[in-house]
């Protein structure tokens, strides 16, 4: 692996390998871009399959997060902590607190939350020995059911440029993985009255949705190809991809994992094909506007951050926006809204007084 040769690339501030052997620790966290404010992003707990792929996990997801904060118009860099590990079994207070401890050393530059295999427990832990944690149980608290309503007005934003309304009712919406996202996306879906296909790995997750929202079940690898208005994908990344996109039936791709893409060209090819796909870090970025909310100066508030994650519509129609009046991929539009803002700001705060 060329990792100084990525890290430039994509212009990357800091990668910090973390070992612990009291905690059997060993994490990644991958801090891209800090201009806009200290990086903010989640703590990903996964069984990598090789150290390399862990590492270009954190790298990708460190850079979507930069992105992600700078289209929603918060003022935080981007950055994201892989764990390497199981999440069903190799959790334990002494390996968040040990994570705890690094993300200290770092004094601010970097804040972590919640993400895919990690929740308010764990972050507690890592709370024993930072404050540069957010996502806590008596603060904003689980991010998850904010990330599925941006992701449900994302969706009603893309319906009304494809089908000429916001309405639900009806529509066929396809849910590849009803974890703790999908599961409250189905909630607001069902009651909106659409008709919900799911999947997932874990027999639990399946049945809780089938048995609440009356969801058919299609086994994971089927899930691509069933009749549908909308794929939403609530699992994991790189779900778009050459092997995948020939079975795409729906009219939008619009869900909540993280780069969904594969490669940037899979968005140019979902155009082609007549498919709208909502950028995933613009229609994703519910959890993190209601964890930023925990460092407003007034503290935490509930509504205020439901009224700011509710805008995920706006921001959405602002991108499709772009990409009609440029006639280029959505994917580009979003990326091209993140740059100016980083850009821009950047620039304002060059201007005037200068700091010595
Ligand atoms: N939790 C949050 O607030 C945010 C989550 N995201 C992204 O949304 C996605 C989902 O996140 P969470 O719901 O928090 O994670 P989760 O781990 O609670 O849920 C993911 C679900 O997908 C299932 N799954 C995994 N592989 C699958 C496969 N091949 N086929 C079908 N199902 C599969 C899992 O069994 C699990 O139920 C992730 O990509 C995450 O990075 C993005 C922004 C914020
Ligand atoms: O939502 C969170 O917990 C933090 C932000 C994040 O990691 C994400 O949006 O992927």
């Amino acid at each position: 692996m060329e990792l100084f040769k990525t890290l430039e690339e994509f212009d990357y501030e800091n990668v910090i390998l973390c070992h612990d052997k009291t905690s059997g620790l060993k994490a990644v966290i991958a801090i891209h871009d800090t201009t806009l404010g200290p990086a903010l992003g989640g703590c990903r707990m996964w069984t990598y399959d090789t150290e390399e792929d862990a590492i270009n996990d954190a790298l990708r997801l460190a850079r979507g997060m930069t992105y992600k904060n700078a289209a929603a118009g918060l003022n935080l860099g981007g950055a994201k902590t892989v764990v390497i590990g199981n999440p069903r079994k190799d959790k334990s207070e002494a390996l968040f607190r040990s994570l705890g401890r690094f993300i200290e050393g770092l004094n601010g530059r970097y804040i972590t939350a919640e993400d895919v295999g990690t929740n308010m427990k764990d972050m507690d832990y890592i709370s024993m020995e930072t404050n540069y944690v957010a996502g806590l149980a008596e603060k904003s608290g689980d991010p998850s059911p904010f990330t599925a309503y941006g992701v449900f007005r994302g969706i009603q934003a893309a319906c009304e440029e494809v089908f000429g309304t916001t309405e639900l009712k009806g529509k066929t919406v396809a849910i590849q993985g009803v974890g703790n996202v999908g599961y409250n996306l189905a909630k607001y879906l069902h009651e909106a009255g659409a008709r919900l296909i799911i999947t997932d790995i874990f027999e639990d997750n399946v049945k809780r949705a089938v048995s609440e929202f009356n969801a058919e079940y299609v086994k994971p690898d089927d899930i691509y190809g069933v009749d549908c208005d909308i794929f939403a994908p609530c699992a994991l990344g790189a779900v778009i991809n050459d092997e995948t996109i020939p079975h795409l039936k729906c009219k939008i791709v619009a869900g909540s994992s993280n780069n969904q893409l594969k490669e940037e060209r899979h968005g140019e090819i979902l155009q082609e094909k007549g498919i709208l796909y909502v950028p995933d870090f613009i229609i994703n970025a519910g959890g993190v506007i209601n964890v930023a909310e925990e460092l407003h100066p007034s503290g935490y508030n509930k509504e205020r951050a439901m009224r700011k994650v509710s805008m995920v519509y706006d921001n959405v129609k602002k991108v499709l926006q772009k990409s009609k009046e440029e006639n280029i991929p959505t994917c580009i539009a979003a990326d091209m809204v993140a740059e100016d803002r980083i850009k821009t700001i950047a620039g304002v705060r060059d201007n005037f007084i200068k700091k010595v």
